[in-house]
C-alpha cells in the first residue's frame, strides 16, 4: 500500500505530509472537545439544569472548536499542495534529465507519446498520491487509536468493538489491491497503446488524407477508444463496488458501537453524555479509514503510472565518455565499422572510411546502403557499433555527447522549425548570436529580404515552419546550422525534396564552407557531390568505391553507372520540360525501360535519387545542359 521509490521522491517534501496528519489530528482533537461539550448542554438540558452561561460558554467552545477545524483544513490543503507540487516537480525533473541522459537516441527505448503522456498526466496521477493518500494512511491508523483511548474513558467494550471493526476496511482494501493491479496494468497499457496511436494518426493526417484512409484509420481509432472506454468502466465499477463495501463497513461498524452503548446506557452502565459522545464519535473511527479506501482507488493509479515512470527512469544508458573536443580542426577515420539496429541483421559491415579535417567528404549509394546509420553513429545516436570511429585519433565513445554535439552540426531534410519566430530558431544555433550575425546567415542562406519583406527577425513560424516553403525551411534550418559554427557539419539529404534554385544556393554554401571546415555529405543526386575530395560509395552496408569523381568514372563500376543513369534521367526530363504533367510521366517510364532497370520500385528509386530535377548535372566541374 505504501510504495518505497515514491516515497523516497519526497526529498524535502516529507515535512508536509507531516504538517497534514498533525493538522488533521488536530481537527479531530477540536471535533471532539465539540462533540464533549454539545454532549454535556444536551445531558444539562435534560437534567433540566441549563443555565444562560453554560449555554454561552458552549457556544462559544462550539464555535471556536468550528474556527480551529476550518483552520486546520486551510493548513491541511496548502500542506497537501506543497507535498504533491513538489514531488511533480521533482519527478518532471528526473523525467527531462533521463531525456537529456538518454540522448538522441531515447526514441529508440521510449516513443514521444508516451513520454509526453508519462511527463503529463502519468505525474498528475501522483497528486492524491502524495498530496491526500500518503498523510491518509498514517491518519486512519491515529485516529480510531486516539479515539479508542477517549471513548475508553466512557465503555471501554464499546471503544473496543469499534477499534477492532475498523481493520476491516483495509482487508476490504487488500482484496481489492488483488484484482486492482492486474486490471490498472491493462488500463495503464490500453492508455499508453492509445495515446500512441493518436499521435501517429494525427501526424500522419495528411498521408491518410491523401491515400483516403482517414475513414479507415478513425474506425481504428474509434475501436481502440472503445477498448478504453471498456477498461475505464471495469476500473470504475471496480472502485465503486469496492466504495460500497467499505461504506457497509463504516457505518455497519459504527452501528455495531451506538448498539453497544445503548445497550449499556439502558443498564445505566453509561450517563446520557457518554451515549451522545459516542453516537456522535462511532463514525470518526471509521471514516479516515474510509476515506482512506476511496484515496486509495485514485492513488492506485498513481502508482501504477508510477510503474512506467520508474521503468523509464531506470533504461539503460549508453556510458558517456568524459573527453572534451578541443581542436577546431577534427579528422574523422572509421576502421572495420560494423553496426546493426537488430542482431539479426547487420546494417554497417566493416566500413573503412577517411575524412580529414577540411574535406569535402560524400557518401553515395543506393536507399537503405547504410549512409544515414553512418551519420547517426557520428552524432552519438546510434550507440554500440563495433570496430572503431576516431575524432582526431580518439574513439568517439570516449568524447561526452555534449562535446561531440558542439562539435559537429547534422543538417537533415527534416530539421525541425519551432513555433516561434526566425530570431528564436536562429538563436538555438548560437544563443549569444547579434542581430548582425542572424542576418548575415540569413544572407548567406539569400533568405535575408524575404525574412525582412515579412517584418524581419520578429517574423513568426508556425510549428515546423509550416507557414514557409519547404526550400525556404531549408535555408532557414542552413542559417541556424551556420551560426551553430562547428568544425564538422553533417549534410544528410539537405537538399531532397526542395525546388533547384534553394538546392543551388545550399550547395553553393556547403562548398564554402568546406574551404573552412570538415564536411560529410550524404546525397542521392550525384550531380551535388562531384566536386567533392573523396566519394565513397556505399553498397550493402560496405564501401564499395572511393575516389574522387573522375577515378570512380574511369573505373566504369556502380559510381559511374549510377552516375550516368542519372544524367541520361535529368537530360531527358530537361528535354521534356514543356510537356504536360501526364506526358512527363509516360516519358519517365520509356526512359526507366530503356535504361534496362525494370524491376518494381527501381522507379521510384530513380525519381528519388533524381528528385526529377530540371536543371544541369554537372560533370567535371563543368555544368552539362
Ligand atoms: N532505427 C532503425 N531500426 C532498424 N533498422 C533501421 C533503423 N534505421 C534504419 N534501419 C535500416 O538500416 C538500413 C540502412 O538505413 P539507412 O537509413 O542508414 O540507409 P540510407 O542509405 O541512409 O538510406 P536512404 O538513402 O534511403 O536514406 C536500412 O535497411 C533500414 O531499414
Amino acid at each position: 500500500m505504501i510504495k518505497m521509490r515514491l516515497i523516497r521522491l519526497l526529498e524535502g517534501a516529507g515535512k508536509y505530509i507531516v504538517q497534514q496528519i498533525v493538522w488533521q489530528w488536530i481537527s479531530l482533537l477540536a471535533e471532539v472537545v465539540i462533540v464533549y461539550n454539545i454532549a454535556h448542554l444536551l445531558e444539562n438540558a435534560w437534567r433540566e439544569n441549563l443555565s444562560t452561561e453554560g449555554i454561552a460558554l458552549t457556544m462559544g467552545i462550539v464555535l471556536l472548536g468550528l474556527g480551529f477545524r476550518f483552520l486546520c483544513d486551510r493548513l491541511y490543503t496548502k500542506a497537501s499542495f506543497h507535498a504533491s507540487a513538489d514531488v511533480k516537480r521533482i519527478l518532471r525533473n528526473k523525467i527531462y534529465e533521463k531525456m537529456l541522459s538518454l540522448g538522441p537516441s531515447y526514441r529508440e527505448s521510449v516513443n514521444s507519446a508516451e513520454i509526453v503522456q508519462m511527463a503529463g498526466e502519468g505525474v498528475e496521477q501522483l497528486e492524491t498520491y502524495f498530496g491526500r493518500y500518503l498523510s491518509q494512511f498514517f491518519y486512519s491508523l491515529l485516529a480510531p487509536i486516539t479515539l479508542f483511548f477517549i471513548l475508553s474513558r466512557i465503555s471501554v467494550q464499546t471503544a473496543l468493538l469499534l477499534l477492532l471493526a475498523v481493520p476491516l476496511i483495509p482487508i476490504v482494501i487488500m482484496l481489492v489491491m488483488i484484482v486492482a493491479k492486474k486490471l490498472l496494468s491493462n488500463y495503464f497499457a490500453i492508455y499508453y497503446g492509445l495515446g500512441d496511436s493518436f499521435l501517429e494518426k494525427l501526424q500522419g493526417m495528411t498521408t491518410l488524407k491523401i491515400y483516403q484512409a482517414d475513414q479507415a484509420a478513425a474506425e481504428d481509432m474509434d475501436r481502440e477508444a472503445e477498448l478504453f472506454r471498456k477498461i475505464t468502466m471495469k476500473v470504475l465499477s471496480m472502485q465503486l463496488n469496492s466504495t460500497s463495501v467499505m461504506d457497509i463497513i463504516a457505518y455497519g461498524g459504527a452501528a455495531v458501537g451506538i448498539i453497544s452503548a445503548l445497550g449499556q446506557f439502558s443498564k445505566g452502565a453509561i450517563s446520557l453524555s457518554g451515549v451522545l459522545m459516542i453516537i456522535l464519535l462511532a463514525a470518526e473511527f471509521f471514516l479516515p479509514m474510509r476515506l482512506l479506501g476511496s484515496f486509495f482507488h485514485i492513488g492506485m493509479n498513481g502508482m501504477k503510472a508510477s510503474d512506467r515512470i520508474f521503468a523509464f527512469l531506470d533504461l539503460p544508458e549508453a556510458e558517456d565518455g568524459k573527453a572534451v573536443l578541443e581542436e577546431k580542426e577534427i579528422r574523422i577515420s572509421m576502421e572495420k565499422l560494423c553496426f546493426s539496429y537488430e542482431e539479426s541483421r547487420e546494417i554497417l559491415r566493416d566500413v573503412e572510411l577517411e575524412i580529414p579535417a577540411r574535406s569535402f567528404v560524400s557518401l553515395v549509394g543506393l536507399s537503405g546502403s547504410g549512409k544515414s546509420t553512418i551519420a547517426g553513429i557520428l552524432m552519438g545516436k546510434n550507440k554500440g557499433y563495433k570496430g572503431s570511429v576516431k575524432l582526431n585519433g580518439r574513439e568517439l565513445t570516449e568524447f561526452s555527447s555534449r562535446s561531440i554535439l558542439d562539435k559537429m552540426t547534422m543538417i537533415g531534410h527534416d530539421s525541425w522549425i519551432f513555433k516561434g519566430t526566425v530570431r528564436e530558431n536562429l538563436l538555438l544555433g548560437k544563443p549569444s548570436a547579434t542581430e548582425e550575425e542572424m542576418k548575415e546567415a540569413l544572407r548567406k542562406v539569400n533568405l535575408l529580404s524575404f525574412v525582412e519583406a515579412q517584418g524581419g527577425l520578429e517574423m513568426p513560424l508556425l510549428s515546423n515552419g509550416s507557414n514557409i516553403s519547404g526550400g525556404q525551411k531549408q535555408r532557414l534550418s542552413l542559417a541556424r546550422a551556420l551560426l551553430h559554427d562547428s568544425p564538422v557539419y553533417i549534410f544528410d539529404e539537405a537538399t531532397s525534396n526542395i525546388d533547384a534554385e534553394s538546392e543551388e544556393m545550399i550547395m553553393e554554401v556547403i562548398h564554402e564552407l568546406a574551404k573552412s571546415r570538415t564536411i560529410l555529405l550524404i546525397s542521392h543526386r550525384l550531380a551535388n557531390v562531384v566536386g567533392s575530395d573523396c566519394i565513397f560509395m556505399l553498397e550493402n552496408g560496405r564501401v564499395a568505391e572511393a575516389g574522387k569523381h573522375e577515378e570512380l568514372l574511369k573505373k566504369g563500376g556502380s559510381y559511374s553507372r549510377l552516375f550516368k543513369e542519372q544524367k541520361e534521367l535529368e537530360c531527358y526530363s530537361d528535354k521534356n520540360k514543356e510537356s504536360s504533367a501526364g506526358r512527363h510521366k509516360e516519358s519517365f517510364v520509356e526512359t526507366q525501360r530503356d535504361t534496362g532497370m525494370e524491376e518494381p520500385g527501381h522507379m521510384e528509386d530513380l525519381q528519388d535519387k533524381t528528385g526529377e530535377r530540371e536543371d544541369t548535372v554537372e560533370e567535371g566541374g563543368e555544368k552539362h545542359e
